[in-house]
């Protein structure tokens, strides 16, 4: 078996050098060792304020709403508190993660994704022989619409998997359209400005992370500096592990583990649709020597055929169009990350 077939889970087991794959060369966003470790600035935000059953003073939401716009517009992040969501859903959610990736190498594989899918388990997609491999093992699983779920891929063990899963989705669901309606308020824009744009169809896709402890945190990272095709994402993190940064003002920022916050992040998408008010971050996870790690990120995205584009009300002379109408952004963004190029470049007018 040639180096490239093993997991990083059996080669975190043996505590095996990371091969050549792995090793990141020349990072054209800083080597790894150029994270600030300070504590950084990603803003902390009580989301409740902003729910329809709220009866906060109009002042105090009001400078809840330029907090929301203020981090949007720089870093393109946020850790949500006060969305909502029962701490015991979280653990359970991690819980059943954890069992997940902890099951023997065969069991797993019954949910293998095919090379050409992004469903299922597995690692990284290989589209060149160049590219960097993330030490990270993944399961990635469509949950919206719910007539798309192809439940094969749903783990059967542990049993409550599937029962957990779709309980915090649909919470999620509640809390992505509160986010929406604060982000356009936020902006002062109708109610619908961005959501209607993601079509009655639109997609929440989860992806469970699994980081298996790495002997060279020095030379590999879990995932390589990105930005989301999504919408948004909303990611639980470890409750104990960090290892998530954003680069902001041309810093990498650790993001801190707050155990039931969710880290909001914007992708490509929002970025598109507000004419490049809000930013999609650029993100990176780092690997850590002798724990691991898990993350639950889930990715809000527009119905596939469905136009998308800057909104109308964000478009002046001051502030020109910058990109163009796009649809099917996530297989624009694999041809683009194929051909080396990036999406949202791509997208500019
Ligand atoms: O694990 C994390 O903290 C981030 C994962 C991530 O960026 C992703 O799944 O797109
Ligand atoms: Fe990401």
């Amino acid at each position: 078996m040639d180096t490239f077939s093993k997991s990083v889970e059996e080669m975190s087991i043996n505590s095996e050098e990371p091969p050549q794959e792995y090793v990141v060369k020349d990072c054209s966003f800083g080597s790894i060792e150029s994270s600030d470790p300070s504590p950084g600035s990603i803003p902390v935000i009580d989301i409740s304020i902003f729910s329809l059953s709220s009866s906060h003073d109009p002042q105090e939401v009001e400078n809840e709403l330029e907090k929301l716009r203020s981090a949007l517009s720089s870093g393109g992040c946020f850790q949500a508190i006060g969305h909502g969501i029962p701490s015991s859903l979280l653990d359970k959610l991690r819980e059943v993660a954890k069992k997940f990736f902890a099951l023997p190498a065969e069991e797993k594989h019954k949910y293998s994704r095919a090379a050409n899918e992004f469903e299922g388990y597995g690692q990284d997609r290989v589209v060149s022989e160049k590219q960097i491999l993330d030490w990270s093992s993944r399961l990635s699983l469509k949950v919206f619409p719910e007539d798309q779920r192809r439940l094969n891929f749903w783990p059967e063990n542990p049993s409550d998997f599937k029962d957990i899963l779709h309980e915090y989705a649909v919470k999620l669901k509640g809390v992505m359209d509160i986010l929406f309606k604060a982000m356009e308020k936020s902006l002062n824009l109708v109610e619908g400005s961005f959501s209607s744009q993601f079509g009655d169809n639109s997609l929440i896709k989860a992806r469970f992370n699994f980081y298996p402890p790495c002997s060279r945190p020095d030379m590999v990272l879990g995932v390589k500096a990105h930005s989301d095709r999504s919408g948004a994402t909303v990611l639980l993190q470890d409750d104990e592990v960090g290892g998530l940064q954003i680069f902001k003002d041309d810093k990498w920022i650790n993001v801190p583990v707050i155990p039931h916050a969710l880290v909001v992040n914007l992708g490509d998408q929002m970025q598109i649709m507000s004419n490049g008010i809000f930013k999609s971050p650029l993100h990176r996870v780092l690997t850590n020597k002798d724990k691991l790690r898990i993350s639950v990120a889930t990715f809000n995205e527009p119905e596939p055929d469905k136009e998308i584009g800057p909104v109308e009300h964000l478009i002046d002379e001051k502030r020109p169009r910058l990109y163009r109408n796009v649809k099917n952004f996530a297989a624009f963004n694999y041809e683009c990350f194929q051909k080396g190029k990036v999406a949202l470049e791509e997208a500019k007018i």
